[in-house]
């Protein structure tokens, strides 16, 4: 095969506790990942000269080595210079439907598609964890989108704990196009703000992540209990994030103000707001009800769903 098309799926963070500082200037956090069907769609192939090209339908995008999916076929080459030899350069395209820099992981996953795409372009026959081991080199979010479904992350967010898949869950997404956060600056300022309260020792910080997997929303997770899920949503970067930025948080205050939605909370760094809903029909009608509420061109509402898988060949050539 000389090419593949991948569905990449952005996620959302059900659960995110920043629960300590480390040496390497990350921070140790307990999460819940969660994909969804949001999806970019990348496509990989051969190419007989021997370098990295990059297209991007979406103009804030860069093509060259800053994009993600770049860095993603770099450190292939560099990990496997004999299949490079072999099989010559990669062009990749990625078709943007996430927003860029919401807090969805867009880049994390058109990397992780990128890692799954050479890795079948060349015959690697990489492992799942060996895939997720290289995208942990990349970010700390690409791991999680090359498993995806429903996972505990601890760690930098790098190490993962699959639970029972999610399904009938319902979302509204809602961000202002033109409103970015960065997430090294959320996590600059929670440093700044909260760090005094951050546990230093090591042991405690072990049973701090460990605690996560016996805590309340995991459990309504098990149970596939989504009102349950809806009340346990939890971002300490909302803490930052909320204050510096209004209009997340009027988003925020929009969502828990509408009949039918079962919970809502700002995704990642933000400054995406998602909403979850029992039904299509709910989180249809919701979508519109916002709209009203908040006239404004630049307000992005996108209804998508929880889904089960990561990335996903959908052809191959
Ligand atoms: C906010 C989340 O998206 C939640 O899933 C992730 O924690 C961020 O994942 P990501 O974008 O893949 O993050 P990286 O590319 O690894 O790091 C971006 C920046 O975020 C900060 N960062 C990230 C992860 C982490 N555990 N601690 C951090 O302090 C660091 O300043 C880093 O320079
Ligand atoms: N393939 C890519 N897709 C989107 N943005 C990219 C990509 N490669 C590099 N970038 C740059 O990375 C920055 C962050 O974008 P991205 O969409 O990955 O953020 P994010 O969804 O907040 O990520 P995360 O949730 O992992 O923190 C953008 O400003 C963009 O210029």
């Amino acid at each position: 095969m000389r090419s593949y098309s991948l569905i990449a799926p952005a996620k959302i963070n059900l659960y995110l506790e920043i629960i300590g500082d480390r040496p390497d200037g990350y921070h140790e956090l307990a999460m819940i990942l969660q994909s969804i069907g949001l999806a970019d769609q990348i496509d990989v192939h051969s190419i007989s000269t021997d370098s990295i090209r990059v297209h991007c339908n979406h103009p804030q995008v860069p093509t060259d080595k800053s994009n993600l999916a770049y860095r993603a076929a770099e450190l292939m080459v560099r990990q496997f210079p004999e299949a490079f030899a072999k099989y010559g350069g990669v062009e990749i395209t990625v078709n943007k439907q996430i927003p860029v820099a919401a807090g969805l992981a867009g880049g994390s996953t058109n990397a992780a598609a990128v890692l799954v795409g050479i890795d079948l372009l060349w015959k690697l026959g990489l492992t799942q964890s060996e895939l997720e081991d290289l995208g942990g080199t990349l970010g700390s979010d690409v791991p999680f989108c090359v498993a995806g479904g429903t996972a505990i992350a601890t760690g930098r967010g790098e190490q993962l704990s699959p639970l029972p898949s999610l399904d009938n869950i319902y979302i509204v997404l809602a961000k202002y196009r033109s409103l970015e956060v960065s997430t090294a600056w959320a996590y600059k300022t929670y440093r700044e703000q909260f760090g005094h309260s951050y546990i230093r020792d090591s042991d405690n910080l072990a049973v701090r992540a460990n605690a996560v997997h016996s805590g309340a929303i995991v459990k309504a997770v098990v149970n596939k209990d989504a009102g349950e899920i809806a009340q346990k949503l939890h971002n300490d970067l909302e803490r930052v994030v909320l204050p510096a930025y209004p209009q997340v948080l009027q988003l925020r205050e929009v969502f828990a103000n509408q009949e039918g939605v079962l919970g809502t909370m700002m995704s990642g760094s933000g400054p995406t707001v998602f909403a979850l809903f029992e039904s299509q029909q709910q989180a249809e009608q919701i979508k519109l009800q916002v709209r009203e509420a908040i006239i404004d061109e630049d307000l992005e509402l996108f209804v998508t769903r929880i889904i089960t898988h990561g990335i996903k060949v959908v052809s191959s050539v």
